[in-house]
């Protein structure tokens, strides 16, 4: 027993007898927020059974690949995954009564496994609790419901129906195509409701069949937990119904993009907000949140936008921010203050994708927020006006997978703020991704080039 396992509560054999629960999946998210783990009978479980994977399952890659050993150790060994009880939930999507739980990862020598991307988390969030704060974060998930395509070489479509219609238009913010999907919603509502993953607000977005629920907000590490449950849910139920539930952050050229929009501010042991002072003016913990995004986030990029694909959201015309410029109730800024009281004072940042890992993107923001407060990092100037197009991408912010991989392999902040071991795990991992991605030739080579190069 290390300082890491808790004892399976007393009421969890009952809980799990009195649903008639056969087995408990142990989850874990790795690098891309993938669930990964075992499955326990829950007899097993309920007596806190040791339950141990290769350290490897944590940086997986999207491509069913490990990075080279010396990232997770030449011996390959195992790491525990130590449940998280309070994450324990009935899966609702179930035919057979089963259950879920999210595990921690442990090294064997009882140290938290520094290449588990919600250890990144809890060690950020640790930083703030020395301080006697709490982040407070809510998260905004766009997604695409789009036809099942086992044709990789065939783009991804809306399904046939009103949404995915070409005379209907694009649907954003209309009841018609949320209509449409009425079965879906309704065993995604339920199910949600199961999970307890209370969601606030659920429109149409502008895309083709492109959906939005934001969450309401909370504790950080649970918004997170939320999120990675959300997402696996969501596929799951979709897969039920025929379709794919795609969380890419820009499935389709030509449509708007999904993003993972993060709204944080941090309380303090009075439950006050450090962004306002007491006589609800700003405070300068909040000028120094924002500067430090803005000194940060171009060296954390990868952790908001962790795929090949990531980078092309930011394409005009799209709603996607192309800058870290911050403004008051203004959208075309990557760091975007909605009007608020003191009390609900935050800073929403547009740049994360809906691909983002939660864990990673919550870490790396709040990272950078709180690198700003330590160092009274000043912000630049407010943008009054829309700012989209005073900027490419790649001016203030890493354009690409490559681009911004070298920028926090080669800076310091990454590896200061969450290590060495996992910033060379994480780069290693993502440069497997990039090295399998230089294999593919895509259509519009073969179709342009093929007879004209
Ligand atoms: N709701 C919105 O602001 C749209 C965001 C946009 N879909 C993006 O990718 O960033």
């Amino acid at each position: 027993m290390s300082a890491h396992d808790k004892h399976p509560p007393p009421q969890l054999a009952e809980f799990l007898q009195q649903h008639g629960v056969r087995e408990v999946e142990c989850l874990i998210p790795d690098l891309n927020a993938y669930p990964r783990g075992k499955a326990l009978p829950a007899a097993a479980f309920a007596a806190g059974q040791e339950l141990r994977m290769a350290r490897a399952v944590a940086i997986h890659t999207v491509t069913g690949e490990f990075p080279d050993y010396r990232f997770y150790g030449e011996r390959d060994p195992d790491m525990r995954l130590v449940p998280d009880y309070e994450t324990l939930k009935l899966v609702p999507w179930a035919t057979e009564p089963r259950a879920l739980v999210i595990n921690d990862c442990v090294d064997l020598d009882g140290k938290p496994t520094a290449i588990s991307s919600r250890n990144i988390l809890k060690s950020v969030l640790a930083r703030y609790t020395e301080r006697g704060w709490s982040p407070v974060v809510a998260p905004e998930l766009e997604f695409y419901l789009l036809a099942q395509n086992p044709d990789p070489n065939q783009p991804l479509t809306p399904p046939i129906g009103r949404s995915g219609r070409p005379e209907y238009g694009q649907a954003g913010f209309s009841f018609g195509a949320l209509n449409e999907f009425h079965g879906f919603f309704d065993d995604v509502h339920r199910a949600l409701a199961q999970l307890g993953i209370p969601g606030d607000t659920f429109v149409h977005e502008l895309g083709p069949s492109q959906f939005e629920i934001n969450l309401v907000h909370g504790d950080a590490l649970k918004l997170a937990d939320l999120t990675f449950l959300f997402k696996y849910t969501l596929r799951e139920i979709g897969f039920r119904h025929g379709l794919y539930v795609v969380f890419m952050a820009k499935p389709m050229g030509g449509k708007p993009g999904s993003s993972m929009h993060l709204h944080q501010s941090v309380v303090d042991r009075a439950g006050a907000n450090v962004f306002s002072e007491a006589d609800g003016s700003p405070s300068a913990a909040f000028r120094h949140f924002i500067g430090g995004l803005q000194h940060c986030l171009p060296e954390l990029m990868p952790l908001l936008c962790p795929h090949i694909n990531s980078y092309r959201r930011f394409a005009k015309h799209m709603a996607a921010p192309v800058n870290l410029s911050w403004g008051y109730d203004n959208r075309s800024v990557g760091l975007r203050i909605p009007l608020s009281g003191p009390a609900a004072r935050r800073v929403e940042n547009r740049i994360p994708g809906c691909d983002a890992n939660p864990y990673l993107a919550l870490a790396a923001s709040l990272a950078a927020g709180l690198h700003g407060i330590e160092n009274a990092i000043e912000p630049g100037e407010e943008a009054h006006d829309n700012v989209f197009y005073q900027d490419n991408v790649c001016s203030t912010l890493p354009c690409s997978l490559e681009v911004a991989l070298d920028a926090m392999a080669h800076g310091k902040l990454a590896r200061q703020l969450f290590g060495d071991e996992f910033v060379a795990a994480f780069v290693a991992a993502k440069q497997v991704e990039l090295d399998s991605f230089q294999l593919e030739v895509t259509p519009w080579e073969r179709r342009f080039l093929a007879t004209q190069a």
